[in-house]
């Protein structure tokens, strides 16, 4: 650490979990004035809301800081729970958390720390890191060393201007080293079981029961992609492409959800080797560690944020921000509002949303 980098001042985002609690005691004995922000997401009671703040002033009052409540609850509602509820109800199945991270977490922290605090970086507990190519001219995001808990999948859609600013002190240890130094500065969150990958799951019991407070279920088919009607089922936003459990259709083979579509309220279902796509075309792409190519490039993308990378050639689309994924090996599971995220070994590329999906199986695209 640079001589430069002491004392100046950092917002860290508390969410009063052990990752971020170690972040801001890292910090602290890096020499960095640090400050507690704690942005209030949700309504209601569970460690997302009401508890995490709780956790998140006992750990500023123990190290001497000052803790920022900053009510958000407005903006997660219009930025999250209606992205969720309408890409659901449109047969997709959205990724909540690369939209949070850029709308509701990153930004308005940025914004807050700069504005009200006059602090010029952020930090949060994210497995991930950062660093700055000068070749590009560009911040990059690299996963982090820990694989199994490197978070750079939820993070591809921060722009630069946040990855200038942004510290991730965790990209360089493993959870067993982070709950080492908790238990070492002797923090009482140093045991917290691990939270869900979907604050969402843990704020409602299941996506399910969330979606069902806002969506009025109505029953349609499940057909196979012949269009011959196999079951009903009762909403599709209880579905997602992938799923093979709880379809409740007993047939010679296991069949999965291959496609939701929404214009006729169907379930498509098909066998395995029926499921895989060459291809899919993904929007709202945000190219982070190299300027956008002009001409196909080849890389390995994540479907989803615990599937493997798998090689693929990244073709440019017209009006820049759209891409057209061609996998070397046909992809199972290839879902219309997950996020697809490339990387050159550890450096994250870029991303975007899945929005169609080209069908091997029958003519209809999702
Ligand atoms: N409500 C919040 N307010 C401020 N920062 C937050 C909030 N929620 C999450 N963060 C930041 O984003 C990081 C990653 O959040 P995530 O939801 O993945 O939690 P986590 O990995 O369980 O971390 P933690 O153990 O700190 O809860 C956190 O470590 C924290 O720095």
């Amino acid at each position: 650490m640079s001589n430069a980098t002491l004392h100046s001042k950092v917002a860290v985002g508390l969410s009063g979990g052990v990752d971020s609690s170690t972040t801001a005691v890292l910090l602290k004995e890096q020499g960095f004035e640090v400050l507690g922000v704690t942005l209030w997401l949700m309504r209601g009671k569970g460690q997302c809301c009401s508890e995490g703040m709780v956790d998140a002033a006992q750990l500023c009052e123990k190290l001497g800081i000052t803790h920022h409540v900053v009510d958000i609850r407005d903006t997660f509602e219009s930025y999250i729970i209606d992205y969720l509820v309408d890409g659901y109800q449109s047969g997709t199945t959205p990724l909540p958390c690369s939209q949070c991270n850029k709308a509701v977490k990153f930004g308005p922290m940025l914004r807050y720390a700069r504005e009200e605090l006059g602090a010029d970086r952020i930090a949060t507990g994210h497995y991930a890191r950062t660093d700055y190519d000068p070749d590009q001219g560009r911040y990059q995001l690299l996963r982090a060393l820990d694989r199994n808990k490197d978070q750079s999948y939820f993070l591809y859609d921060l722009d630069q201007d946040v990855l200038g600013a942004v510290l991730f002190p965790l990209g360089e240890y493993d959870k067993a080293q982070t709950r080492e130094f908790a238990r070492k500065f002797g923090l009482h969150v140093a045991d917290k079981p691990e939270s869900q990958d979907l604050c969402l799951i843990e704020a409602h019991g299941s996506m399910q029961a969330f979606l069902d407070k806002y969506i009025t279920p109505k029953a349609g088919e499940i057909v196979d992609l012949d269009g011959k009607v196999l079951g009903q089922h009762e909403g599709i936003h209880h579905y997602t492409i992938g799923q093979r459990k709880g379809i409740g259709i007993s047939a010679p083979e296991p069949l999965y959800v291959v496609a939701l579509d929404a214009m006729r309220n169907r379930v498509v279902v098909a066998t395995r080797d029926r499921a895989t796509r060459p291809s899919c075309t993904v929007s709202r792409v945000n190219w982070v560690s190299i300027a956008p190519p002009r001409t196909p490039i080849h890389a390995e993308v994540q479907i989803r944020y615990r599937s493997p990378a798998v090689p693929v050639t990244i073709v440019p689309l017209e009006g820049g921000n759209r891409v057209k994924l061609v996998f070397d090996e046909p992809q199972f599971s290839v879902t219309p509002g997950q996020a697809a995220v490339w990387y050159r070994g550890e450096v994250l590329l870029g991303g975007g949303i899945i929005d169609r999906f080209e069908d091997t199986a029958s003519s209809s695209a999702g």
